[in-house]
């Protein structure tokens, strides 16, 4: 089981000593959507520069213009990029196909998505790398979790790895972890604490080892 930090709130800076902070716990680190809309993938650039040996996700939420949006997330140092389960068919085919290609990897994000169970069955058959299922800040302020949503995925797909994300933190990590995602990804859980090198160190200790 892997540990994905999240980063959101954070200038390239921070999310630099974030990731010097947490990175003896965190196995994959998130460049969050919110620092994609205010730095842009030169942002992830130099990320990547300052840590060439990271593993690194984009979280560019993709809807449209997939292979050329995968590409430009590689080309600028991810390892693995995002498509929102929302897209078309179509585009989660390019999206893995160009991950593909590359020798990378994409996630596909469920948010937003209500019958989990049948497009957890259409997107396995298409054959991402991973699903996650996601509560989203706004579903998370009205006190959604993912846990329910989480246990369905599981229980329809038969070959792609799973993730799940939403407001997961050190007291409620175990819940999941029990339920045996193959990524658990925690932002604000790590982030937002008094001391994030412990709260990913405390994290990382309840999951079993790969
Ligand atoms: O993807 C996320 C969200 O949509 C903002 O970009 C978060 O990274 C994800 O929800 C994990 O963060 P926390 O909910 O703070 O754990």
């Amino acid at each position: 089981m892997k540990l994905q930090l999240a980063i959101d709130l954070e200038d390239v800076n921070g999310a630099i000593n974030l990731i010097e902070k947490t990175k003896d716990s965190v196995d994959i680190f998130e460049y969050g959507t919110p620092l994609v809309i205010n730095f842009g993938l030169e942002g992830l650039q130099t990320i990547r520069e300052k840590f060439p040996d990271i593993t690194l996700l984009a979280d560019i939420k993709i809807m449209d213009v997939a292979s050329y949006e995968v590409e430009q997330a590689y080309k600028y140092g991810a390892d693995i990029t995002t498509i929102l389960a929302a897209a078309e068919d179509q585009s989660i085919k390019d999206a893995v196909g160009a991950a593909k290609k590359a020798g990378k990897e994409l996630l596909v994000d469920m948010i937003g998505i209500h019958d989990v169970a049948k497009r957890a069955q259409e997107l396995d058959a298409i054959g991402p790398d991973y699903i996650g299922t996601h509560t989203g800040y706004d579903l998370q302020a009205l006190g959604e979790t993912p846990f329910e949503t989480f246990n369905i995925l599981k229980d329809n797909v038969t070959k792609t790895k799973t993730a799940v994300a939403g407001g997961i933190k050190v007291n409620t990590a175990q819940r999941i972890i029990d339920e045996g995602p193959d990524v658990l990804i925690v932002g604000g859980g790590i982030s937002t604490t008094d001391d994030p090198a412990e709260s990913a160190r405390q994290i990382k200790a309840l999951m079993p080892k790969d």
